[in-house]
């Protein structure tokens, strides 16, 4: 196994769980946001003001296309499996693990969050419909889907760090 990308809504935990996940599985960490963020030097919302969503969007693919050759853990900006190009590469470069967590769980932790220009722009009911629309791109893409609603982040680690030991070897 090369890479472990973890999929998912903003707000899902990839970041947090990431971050765990190296510590236990002892793989290097990676997040794509604070990697494109650190390359350009500007913040999320300034790069969605500056240049526009579809920029970030081609900052995302070129970052899968050339990020270095090493396994290690990704957690990847929500909206990354959108592009058939992106899921095609995290496929074939390693495993994917979809974080699911129930709307009410994420507008929790996203409504208040400055970070996140997508929140910002919408309101309730939009983010909820782009929930719904991108469900099934994570869904249907994942080698693995986690379920993370009542579960701690100790409990999720664990689960996601007996698979990758599993299957380390595999790929
Ligand atoms: N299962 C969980 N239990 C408790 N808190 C959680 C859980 N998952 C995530 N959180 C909390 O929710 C917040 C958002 O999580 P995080 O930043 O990891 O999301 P993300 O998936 O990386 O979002 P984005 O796509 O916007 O980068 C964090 O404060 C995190 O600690
Ligand atoms: O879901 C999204 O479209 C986004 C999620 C974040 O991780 C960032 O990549 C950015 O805020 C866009
Ligand atoms: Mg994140």
């Amino acid at each position: 196994m090369r890479k472990v990308y973890l999929i998912g809504f903003m707000g899902c935990g990839k970041s947090v769980i990431g971050k765990r996940l190296s510590f236990a599985t002892k793989m290097p960490f990676y997040d794509m946001d604070y990697e494109i963020v650190k390359k350009t030097g500007m913040t999320i919302p300034e790069i969605f003001e500056s240049y526009g969503e579809e920029r970030f969007r081609d900052m995302e693919t070129e970052f899968l296309r050339t990020f270095r050759d090493e396994s290690c853990i990704i957690a990847t900006g929500g909206g990354v499996p959108m592009r058939k190009e992106n899921r095609e590469i995290m496929r074939k470069s390693g495993l994917v693990f979809y974080l699911n967590a129930p709307f009410r769980d994420i507008w929790r932790r996203i409504s208040t969050d400055r970070n996140r220009p997508i929140v910002q722009q919408s309101t309730r009911a939009d983010v909820e419909k782009l929930y719904n629309d991108r469900k099934p791109h994570y869904f249907n893409n994942a080698h693995f889907k986690v379920e993370t609603e009542r579960r701690t982040l100790r409990e999720i680690t664990d689960y996601m760090a007996f698979q990758v030991g599993r299957l380390k070897g595999d790929k």
